[in-house]
């Protein structure tokens, strides 16, 4: 397993009046090489349990396991250093993950930092750029000094510059074009698929990384309300979006829609536009079949 959670809790100023329960006794597991992701209304913890993966954020209550470390309340931690080299998280705000006057630099402080040579650090600064689509004309500029969507590649870049065994992602593709968001969920399927890599993805938009996800986990009041297979996330998102405030992405719903009208419920769900067209395409051959309800509802 690449990350388990045993009975996690934390809270915000643990020692104050002003305590805040963000996680309440999370337990999940994660297997080595999966593309995870994690939903969830605002303010129900996933940017709190995605800081428990490399050590930002240490459980008050429980114990988590990521790859070979563990963080266990009220006992010593394991040295972050070499955590944080294999357990790469790309923050909610670009501005808390850049703080260099060049991308360059920004790039290839981690490999530096890591004992890397000033070639081998540049090299990888230019790798992960291209990986995130832009060129080398990027490295001299002031990462302060891009577009939003600039500087969330460049962010996501200085994660991957390090080349992680777990890559964990605070929704990447908010402030990105429909182009640069398709790009970034193809790129982290690849890497997971093609690198065996672990990836992590909080997301409001599920529609955008239905098509790559082996596991959700649906987070509600710092509870794990939900972890499952995306046919499972199928079968279950009628209450989840009643209960938990989860925008079900439309292709859920019209497939759901479809399996009762065709008793298809069995049937692995077709959860792309493309996939559903085929499907009802095929079903319309069917003789004497129509895709309107008799008295046309
Ligand atoms: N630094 C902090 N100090 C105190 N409370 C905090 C802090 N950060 C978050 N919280 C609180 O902890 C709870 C969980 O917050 P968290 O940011 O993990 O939620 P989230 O699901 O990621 O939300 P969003 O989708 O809005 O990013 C919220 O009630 C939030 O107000």
């Amino acid at each position: 397993m690449a990350i388990v959670f045993e009975q996690v809790s934390f809270a915000y100023d643990e020692r104050s009046l002003w305590r805040h329960s963000a996680l309440e006794e999370v337990s999940l597991e994660l297997g080595t090489g999966v593309f995870a992701a994690v939903a969830g209304s605002t303010g129900s913890g996933k940017s709190t349990l995605l800081q428990h993966f490399n050590g930002i954020l240490k459980p008050t209550g429980g114990k988590v396991r990521v790859l070979d470390f563990t963080l266990q309340a009220g006992e010593k931690q394991p040295p972050l250093r070499e955590l944080r080299r294999r357990v790469g998280l790309v923050f909610q705000f670009p501005e808390q993950q850049l703080f260099e006057d060049t991308v360059e630099k920004d790039l290839c402080f981690g490999p530096l930092n890591f004992g890397m040579g000033a070639e081998e650090a540049r090299e990888r600064a230019s790798k992960a750029l291209a990986l995130v689509g832009l060129d080398d004309s990027f490295l001299p500029r002031n990462p302060f000094h891009l577009s939003g969507g600039q500087m969330r590649k460049v962010a996501i870049a200085s994660v991957l510059a390090m080349d992680p065994d777990v890559i964990a992602l605070d929704e990447p593709t908010a402030t990105l074009d429909p182009q640069s968001r398709a790009e970034l969920a193809e790129l982290l399927s690849r890497l997971q698929r093609e690198q065996g890599k672990t990836v992590i993805v909080v997301t409001h938009r599920m529609e955008e990384m239905l098509p790559y996800v082996d596991t959700w986990i649906v987070m509600k009041g710092g509870a794990k309300v939900f972890q499952g297979s995306p046919a499972e996330l199928v079968r279950e998102s009628g209450w989840l979006e009643r209960e938990c405030g989860l925008a079900v992405p439309a292709c859920i719903t019209t497939w759901n829609n479809i399996a009762a009208r065709f008793g298809l419920e069995d049937e692995e769900p077709c959860l792309t536009s493309e996939k559903l067209a085929w499907r009802v395409a095929r079903l319309l051959e069917r003789p004497g079949q129509s895709i309107m309800r008799e008295g046309g509802g």
